[in-house]
């Protein structure tokens, strides 16, 4: 959120991470939630609003492979449960589906926009509080369903002005399914194989034994995406890399040419419950991801699992930026202004700002103009 809320003497008003938008930015965030929301509604994702905090339980729980979260917490004194406020809201959609809408026709389309909270801040972004903006797609994991996920993400940044976008493509799921039969590995051997190529460390793979080493070539198969898709698919892994390199191929080959594409096939999302497909989206001159997405699995309350797909977008450091204003055009009404003028130009764009006394002065409010009998002034 914007670094104005919280510098200078505003220091120590609120908890580490968490700050006031101000005027303009918290107007231009509304805006650019706004203009996500309606591109992605304009794809017949319909608006839910889950409540800022549930019970612990049904918020992790739902989303099969869910990491266990550092959570923000608190006992209510009503249910004498544990509540907790949303770090994400995926798996509140995830919950909805799987119990007021299980019997609504699939796929559902569903699309949401709030704030969500993280226990701790991490040093690229230094906020607790994120706006977060997205879109679930209920019922497919499919790559006809991955390609609509991907394509509305990237169409709903352009709407908000976001150029110089960059789409990751990861396979979350890969070391698993990888381990469990064409390279195995010890459950034990998992972890630290995967800690390994979250640092792209190849002499620490290697070191881990033979075994291990085996992942080696998937270090290589990351970055510029056909070249690192050339470099995966030399890698002998039977049906398992054979199939995900096909879908992979799919999914890039309708995204526009001002697009880049790469790929990272280990990395990891925060969350963890990606299964077979994930994506970061990036943009140029912003540092981290601005989104994410893939596949996961929604656990039903009998027990059943439903594919799903989605995608959510972390735009706050794009409203830092400037993204989402507008030239607001301001003028002030001096006392006894006449108020059908007044509404006219309101109708016309204007934004009214009246005089409550004699001394009220329009230029310090902000106005660049002021009306005079009927016609607007500059200052
Ligand atoms: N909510 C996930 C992204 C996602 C949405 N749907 C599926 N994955 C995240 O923020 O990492």
């Amino acid at each position: 959120m914007s670094s104005a809320g919280n510098s200078g003497g505003q220091m120590g008003l609120l908890p580490e991470g968490l700050s006031d938008r101000l005027p303009p930015q918290a107007e231009a965030s509304a805006r650019l939630a706004r203009d996500v929301i309606d591109c992605v509604s304009a794809h017949g994702y319909q608006r839910v609003m889950p409540p800022l905090a549930e019970f612990e339980e049904t918020l992790t729980g739902r989303l099969k492979s869910a990491r266990a979260q550092d959570l923000l917490r608190a006992v209510d004194p009503v249910s004498q449960r544990t509540l907790a406020l949303r770090p994400d809201m995926t798996a509140q959609v995830g919950r909805i589906a799987a119990t007021r809408l299980a019997s609504a026709a699939r796929p559902l389309r569903l699309c949401y926009s709030g704030p969500v909270l993280k226990l701790r801040a991490n040093q690229l972004r230094p906020e607790r509080e994120q706006l977060q903006v997205g879109a679930e797609l209920i019922g497919s994991d499919s790559v006809v369903a991955a390609t609509e996920i991907v394509s509305v993400a990237i169409e709903a940044l352009q709407a908000a002005g976001v150029s110089g976008i960059t789409v990751d493509f990861t396979l979350p799921d890969l070391i698993d399914e990888l381990a469990a039969d064409a390279l195995p590995l010890g459950v034990d051997e998992i972890e630290a194989v995967r800690a390994e190529l979250d640092s792209k460390d190849a002499g620490g793979l290697a070191e881990l034994g033979s075994a291990a080493a085996a992942y080696l070539p998937l270090i290589e198969a990351t970055g510029p995406f056909h070249a690192a898709m050339e470099r995966l698919e030399a890698i002998d892994a039977g049906g398992v890399l054979a199939s995900r390199i096909a879908a992979l191929r799919a999914i890039a080959k309708p995204i526009g040419w001002d697009i880049t594409l790469t790929l990272d096939p280990t990395e990891r999302h925060s969350f963890a419950y990606q299964s077979w497909f994930g994506f970061s989206i990036f943009a140029e001159g912003f540092i981290g991801e601005i989104g994410r997405g893939g596949s996961y699995t929604i656990i039903h309350p009998d027990g059943r699992e439903e594919p799903a797909t989605g995608f959510s977008l972390y735009p706050d450091p794009l409203i830092d930026a400037g993204f989402g204003r507008t030239d607001e055009r301001r003028i002030f009404l001096p006392l006894h202004a006449d108020a059908e003028r007044a509404k006219a130009l309101r109708a016309d764009g204007w934004r009214t700002v009246a005089a409550l006394s004699a001394g009220d002065d329009g230029a310090a409010l902000g106005c660049s103009h002021w009306l005079d009998g009927d016609t607007p002034r500059a200052y």
